[in-house]
């Protein structure tokens, strides 16, 4: 299948307006919820460019990432799409009316991958063209056709999920680590794979690992390395707390840090990412460092 882009993000909480303040106040993105918002009265609307929303938060008795939405690009890929998951015998439900509604897009889909996480497919946004004003200030978010940003999703069962994500959904090889978590050479390394369907260097990544959160982390990129030094001054004057220090990527050269969310999950706030213009000329590489500076990850565990 050929996917276009990391459309927008799900997440279950136990408290949204918990999400709506950290949205607006500390990612900066505005709250579109009552525009959006139809019976189900407490679920808030992140919007961060052109698009009605691009982070949805639904209440529930649990805190967590709740699914990933991807786009494609019209009816032929989506029916495209369908017949790829039929012939692979992946379960998939069709999305109601209402809940078509809901996502304020044409048609829409919902499967899982082999470990569990949920994902939604979907052609053709609704969109009003309502220009994104930020209650901060940020000039805007790099979306477009790179999409939300990026996603990294647990995958213990690391095999079975990797094969689903290249041979069924169709995305490709950016790039792959081997961690260690733990300093016992005896534990066996961890594979991290970032994976690409556009420009945008990864906007998938598995890592072999579980994660009660249901993520590990969600990027979302703004247009300036000042922006995400705002950022950092936003996450402190909040009190959130930090999970990863301000450094640069070695495999997409984003200039990031990482926070914590309401929902358990990490957020990476970046700039700079780089993109892929022509992934014919590119070759995947292992990367043995997370980062060419900074990214400790050790105050998250403080
Ligand atoms: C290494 C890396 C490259 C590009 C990215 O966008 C990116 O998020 C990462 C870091 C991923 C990852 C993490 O999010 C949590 C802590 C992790 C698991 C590590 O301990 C190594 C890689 C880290
Ligand atoms: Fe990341």
């Amino acid at each position: 299948m050929k996917i276009h882009s990391l459309g927008y993000i799900g997440v279950h909480s136990t408290n949204p307006a918990h999400w709506s303040h950290y949205g607006t106040q500390v990612l900066g993105m505005m709250d579109n919820s009552e525009t959006l918002r139809g019976e189900d009265k407490e679920c808030v609307y992140l919007k961060m460019d052109d698009r009605p929303y691009r982070i949805l938060v639904e209440a529930a008795d649990q805190d967590r990432y709740a699914f990933s939405g991807w786009e494609v690009a019209g009816p032929k890929d989506f029916a495209d799409a369908i017949n790829t998951l039929e012939a692979h015998d992946v379960a998939y439900q069709q999305g109601s009316a209402d809940l078509i509604q809901a996502r304020q897009v044409q048609d829409l889909i919902q499967f899982a991958d082999p470990q569990g996480n949920r994902h939604e497919l979907y052609w053709g946004p609704v969109s009003d063209f309502g220009q994104f004003a930020s209650p901060v200030g940020i000039k805007h978010f790099v979306t477009g056709d790179q999409g939300f940003g990026h996603v990294v999703l647990p995958a213990p069962d690391f095999d079975p999920t990797l094969d689903f994500y290249q041979t069924v959904m169709g995305f490709e090889l950016s790039d792959l680590m081997k961690v260690r978590f733990t300093p016992d050479p005896e534990e066996p390394e961890k594979r991290l794979y970032f994976m690409h369907c556009n420009e945008r260097h990864h906007s998938l990544a598995i890592m072999e690992a579980p994660n009660p959160t249901g993520c590990v982390h969600v990027m979302v990129e703004v247009n300036s390395v000042d922006e995400v030094g705002r950022a950092m001054d936003r996450r402190a004057a909040a009190g959130v707390k930090l999970t990863g220090t301000l450094g640069r990527h070695a495999n997409d050269h984003m200039v990031s840090f990482y926070m914590a969310t309401p929902s358990g999950f990490m957020v990476e706030y970046g700039a700079e990412g780089r993109t892929i213009a022509d992934w014919n000329k590119y070759s995947p590489f292992q990367s043995t460092v997370n980062s060419f500076w900074g990214h400790d990850f050790s105050v998250g565990f403080e």
